[in-house]
């Protein structure tokens, strides 16, 4: 075997397989290596799209298309692109749950991930080189997995979610998959199943913690910044006591941000302004309860709260329209163990007379009657009939966001609410929800996953080369998708449908480049936002190779 033939052939970001043309096949010496019949890009994705359909169940599906991947990226993105809506449950949320749970079992491929080792640290550099193999990395998504969806410590098997992250952005806003690197930093887990499973491919004991796990991570992002300095660096599933820490540490100084925290609260937060376009009702007027005040939910608050300030609210007034609720029941200012981000949005015991009751969600509703209800807390089936139902009966238009995911951890099913609300609910759910046919009205239910939001907005920053993200660009792109909902159709959605996911990406893209030419945040001149992104743009389809 000649190393051209293989490198080419086994080199996903180059591999064409049938469809290799017979000068390239002369060129590249690739004769007698492929069956003498050329296919198009068009036979290849019918082809495979054919394969697909033959497999049993969606984790057979999403194997199947891991392959087809691992062996070429034109083709996976080009079938990914016919077939958004009905890929996006099988490489993404929920199936990549499955496949998370697995990984070890499953593994055949290292998915051009680089691995980071906390009993390595030396060579962190060199993995993140290794792993790039001369690649332009300009996106970079990292996860350590202590917070895997809602499912916990998944250690190295949670490389699959920043696989799946980045699988996203390219067929969502365009990145060229050759300048994405996924990263699994191997901090140890907590997971006794996997640390008494000989087949974990992950280190085999506890996490690390404290100095030293802090020190990893910032030789990590040093190594990172060194190599890929012009990439935007993305957190994904860490701990709820290490996600936030982490993005203070290095928000103000890098291209970074944290989906978790940052891209929940600009979907949550541009669902909301969709649901109130719908009642006609204004923000400044809601309550809101957070239920699990963890990582997602305190970035939630923080990104409403931003919205509320803007909306002419000083600090003091727009706290108080909060109601954080997590373990312990609604947060006082005196609750033990409170995590740092909790402390801003607690509350005083003098404000009710029934404090000591407020333990569990069902008293802190029928207490505060709010009028928006997220749900972040991973414990299914929390948002009951009697809870809902109260909500119901104090706001016209109740807010309903059962985020949870994966499927079996949200709390509660868009049916369920249409149903126990008469139709009034305004839903949007963490995993995809069918239409619900309710009294003759046919609700779509919106989407209310990051996936809406991180790809436009990490691929503006990436085309607009930004130094920072703050506060100005996530309010804009917050704002950017309220142009697409047509909220005046009965059972509209609150947030636009993965159908039209590349093309609302594209416009999230272009505002979030502008907001950062606007601010002077570019790292090099940009003449015209708009066009930075478009010159940006990947799309699936063969170059000539010779
Ligand atoms: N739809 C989305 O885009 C999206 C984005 C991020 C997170 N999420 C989901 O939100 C959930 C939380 O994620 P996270 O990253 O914030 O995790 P996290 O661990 O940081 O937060 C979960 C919080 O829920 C609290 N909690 C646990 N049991 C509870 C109970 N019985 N009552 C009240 N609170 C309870 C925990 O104490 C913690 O504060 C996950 O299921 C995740 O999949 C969804
Ligand atoms: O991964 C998802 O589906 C969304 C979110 O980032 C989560 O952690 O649940
Ligand atoms: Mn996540």
């Amino acid at each position: 075997m000649t190393t051209t033939t293989a490198s080419i052939l086994n080199n996903p970001f180059l591999n064409k397989g049938t469809a290799f043309t017979q000068a390239e096949r002369q060129a590249l010496g690739l004769v007698g290596t492929l069956p003498s019949h050329v296919q198009t890009l068009d036979e290849q994705a019918t082809q495979a799209y054919a394969q697909f359909q033959s497999k049993p169940n969606n984790l057979e599906k999403r194997i199947f298309l891991m392959s087809l991947f691992n062996e070429n990226r034109t083709l996976f993105f080009r079938l990914m692109d016919d077939h958004v809506v009905e890929f996006m449950p099988i490489v993404y949320d929920p199936t990549v749950a499955d496949s998370i749970e697995e990984y070890s079992h499953l593994f055949t491929d290292p998915q051009n991930a680089a691995f980071i080792s906390v009993d390595d640290p030396d060579n962190i550099e060199a993995s993140l080189k290794n792993a790039a193999d001369g690649r332009d990395i300009r996106l970079v998504v990292v996860t350590d997995a202590e917070g895997i969806l809602g499912m916990g410590d998944w250690g190295v098997n949670g490389v699959d979610i920043a696989v799946g992250k980045l699988m996203v952005y390219t067929a969502a806003a365009g990145i060229d998959p050759a300048q994405v690197l996924p990263v699994s930093i191997d901090a140890g887990t907590n997971n006794e199943k996997l640390l008494a499973d000989p087949l974990y491919l992950g280190n085999h004991h506890k996490r690390v913690s404290g100095d030293q796990y802090y020190d990893v991570i910032d030789r990590f992002v040093t190594a990172e910044q060194k190599l890929f300095p012009e990439s935007l660096l993305h957190w994904e599933d860490f701990g709820r006591s290490n996600a936030q820490v982490i993005l203070d540490k290095y928000k103000d100084k890098i291209a970074t941000f944290n989906d978790d925290i940052q891209g929940t609260g600009m979907v949550v937060l541009a669902g909301i302004l969709g649901a109130l376009n719908i009642s006609k009702e204004d923000i400044k007027d809601q309550k809101f309860v957070t239920f699990g005040a963890g990582t997602a939910g305190m970035g939630i608050a923080n990104q409403i709260l931003d919205e509320l300030k803007r909306a002419g609210l000083s600090e003091d007034e727009a706290r108080k329209h909060f109601y954080a609720v997590d373990k312990q029941g609604l947060l006082f200012n005196d609750t033990p163990d409170l995590t740092a981000a909790q402390k801003p949005f607690t509350r005083d015991r003098a404000e009710f007379d029934n404090a000591d009751d407020l333990t569990n969600l069902a008293a802190v509703v029928k207490t505060v009657h709010p009028t928006v209800l997220i749900g972040t807390s991973t414990q299914p089936g929390t948002f009951t009939e009697d809870i809902v139902k109260d909500m119901a009966a104090h706001t016209e238009r109740p807010i309903i966001f059962p985020l949870s995911n994966p499927t079996k951890l949200a709390e509660a099913t868009a049916a369920d609410l249409i149903k126990w609300t008469d139709g009034k609910a305004l839903i949007a759910t963490g995993i995809p929800a069918s239409d619900v046919d309710y009294k003759g009205t046919t609700y779509h239910i919106g989407q209310g996953n990051n996936a809406l939001m991180y790809p436009g907005l990490g691929f503006g920053l990436i085309a607009a080369k930004a130094k920072v993200l703050n506060g100005e660009t996530l309010s804009a792109a917050c704002h950017a998708l309220g142009g697409i909902v047509d909220t005046t159709q009965p059972g509209a959605a609150v947030l636009p449908p993965v159908s039209q996911l590349t093309e609302f990406s594209q416009k999230l893209a272009e505002i979030v480049a502008q907001s950062v030419v606007d601010q002077k945040l570019n790292k090099e001149p940009i003449t015209d936002a708009k066009q930075a992104v478009a010159e940006m743009k990947w799309v699936p389809a063969y170059q000539n190779i010779d």
